[in-house]
């Protein structure tokens, strides 16, 4: 679909207080019709859209010529008493059968993002998706595509999707906040499947960024479950690829990279970008948390978007449970994951986050010789051992996960039941992401935060996020000063429980 005018109106508003005596001349002159009394704070800005949207430009203009005049003034100056033909009187009423028809939709909707906790922002928003039928009736989605959902087991659209995926739908850009686990991949690669049609050999026609190479096999993976059944070129920029294709040859609807690796191949490899815009004019931003600085940067490139955001901006999943435990020392850390693995109080699987390789090699040398069933992974290993250690955990294999933030961000390991963070994470966003490992598709999860000295003035940013979300947090906590987050990475004693005397002998 084309774009819509709508742009010219976004950013526009009538200041009430400034022109107060002029608003309240029109309150004065108070329409007789009762539903728009009723939709009126609904509406109240949106009445240029309306009629763009219900009458004909020919319609509009003629409507125009025939509007009433304005406390003694006509508001133009040609329209003249007009005769009242049959015609006009017809095509006023079609006019104000439309409006109204609009305007119950628009309550509808209101209604309906409610109750889904959807909030939008931009002008002529489409209305959410009711159910995934909708796709067909609506847009005329190919029966593969509900057959897939119907297959991966997605009876309904999650909030994200009811709302997005018209969205991008419509032509319009979209930027998106959800929170994690709650489904933005279809959210983004549904309309992109259905806009792309069918396989072509037309060079690249859509990209997918994801921040890391683990997202983007993930992704990759995700979008070819979606599209089965049909021939289309799906491709992860992998080094392989990246090393040795002939990109001039290349076909591919849809390429998955990093940032860095799709630079490298645009830049050394002469990879051309030019037919993604010719096919797939529409970028999209979609992440579980959106710090102020992205939306800005986004502002720059994107012009009329419209923005989704579900529940509240950069607020963890409700679903998981939240605790922040204070454990003293380094020492106190490994003593508490012990216990809790000797108590059984862990249910796994279970992930570990650190705040460097170097930490997740030294927690893995010391789990290594307990009895439980642990691995690690860490950007200096390979891609294939990278891939297996994701493999065997999402296998059931391995039961522990120590890891960086290298897997903090939309990997989706089902079942995942309690997330650690070992390390006290470098900031809220992080926070955010690393315990999304766990609670995700309406599932339960467990998040604890194991906290030092060290860590204690960057404990009110965590315990906003957790009160945010519907945690308990301690009224000490809370009184605490939120400081400005740099990203905190303090120097931590290694992880080691025999005495280093021991060590040096
Ligand atoms: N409509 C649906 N019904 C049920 N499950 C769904 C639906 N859509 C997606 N899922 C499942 O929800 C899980 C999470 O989806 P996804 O990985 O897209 O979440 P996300 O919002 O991108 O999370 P993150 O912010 O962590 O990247 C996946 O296992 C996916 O299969």
């Amino acid at each position: 679909m084309e774009k819509g005018p709508s742009f010219l109106f976004s950013g526009i508003t009538f200041n009430k207080k400034r022109f107060a005596s002029d608003f309240a001349r029109f309150k004065e002159k108070k329409e007789s019709d009762d539903l728009l009394n009723d939709t009126s704070s609904l509406v109240e800005s949106q009445n240029s859209e309306i009629e763009e949207r219900t009458v004909p430009a020919k319609k509009r203009k003629r409507k125009s010529m025939v509007s009433e005049p304005v406390e003694g003034f006509n508001v133009f100056k040609s329209s003249k008493s007009e005769d009242v033909t049959e015609e006009n009187v017809q095509t006023e009423n079609d006019v104000s059968q439309g409006k109204k028809e609009l305007y119950r939709q628009m309550e509808r909707d209101a209604l309906f993002r409610k109750k889904h906790n959807i909030h939008t922002s931009g002008s002529n928003v489409p209305s959410p998706l009711q159910n995934f039928t909708e796709l067909k009736s609506r847009y005329g989605c190919k029966q593969y595509l509900l057959r897939n959902f119907a297959e991966l087991g997605y009876k309904e659209p999650t909030p994200i999707q009811r709302q997005a995926i018209p969205v991008i739908l419509s032509g319009r850009e979209c930027f998106a906040c959800a929170p994690t686990g709650s489904g933005k991949t279809l959210a983004f690669v549904c309309p992109m499947l259905m806009k792309l049609k069918h396989a072509s050999k037309d060079g690249v026609r859509a990209v997918i960024l994801c921040p890391t190479r683990e997202l983007a096999a993930q992704t990759a993976r995700e979008c070819k479950k979606m599209a089965k059944g049909k021939k289309f070129y799906i491709k992860l920029m992998t080094s392989q690829l990246v090393r040795s294709a002939d990109f001039s040859k290349l076909h591919c609807d849809i390429l998955i990279s990093t940032p860095l690796r799709l630079q490298f191949a645009i830049r050394k490899r002469k990879l051309d970008l030019s037919s993604v815009l010719q096919s797939f004019d529409i970028t999209s931003l979609f992440s579980a948390t959106l710090p102020d600085a992205v939306e800005e940067l986004a502002r720059t490139i994107m012009h009329d978007a419209v923005r989704v955001i579900i529940g509240r901006k950069n607020s963890a999943s409700e679903s998981i449970k939240q605790k922040l435990v204070f454990v003293g020392s380094e020492e106190g850390k490994l003593l508490a994951l012990r216990q809790s693995f000797a108590e059984q109080s862990l249910n796994p699987p279970v992930l570990v986050f650190l705040q460097n390789k170097e930490r997740a090699k030294e927690l893995y040398k010391e789990l290594a010789f307990d009895d439980i069933r642990a691995d690690v992974i860490h950007a200096d290993m390979s891609q294939m051992q990278r891939e297996n250690a994701i493999d065997n955990f999402r296998a059931g294999k391995i039961w522990v996960l120590i890891a960086t933030d290298v897997i903090a961000r939309g990997m989706d390991f089902k079942g995942v039941n309690c997330v650690i963070n070992y390390d006290f994470p470098d900031s809220a966003s992080a926070y955010i992401h690393r315990i999304g490992r766990s609670g995700r598709a309406g599932r339960s999860g467990e998040a604890i935060t194991l906290y030092t000295e060290a860590d204690v003035p960057f404990l009110r940013n965590i315990a906003n996020v957790m009160a945010a979300s519907g945690c308990e947090v301690p009224a000490w906590i809370m009184s605490l000063t939120k400081r400005k987050w740099k990203k905190h990475r303090p120097q931590r004693d290694t992880i080691l429980t025999k005495p280093k005397d021991d060590e040096e002998q």
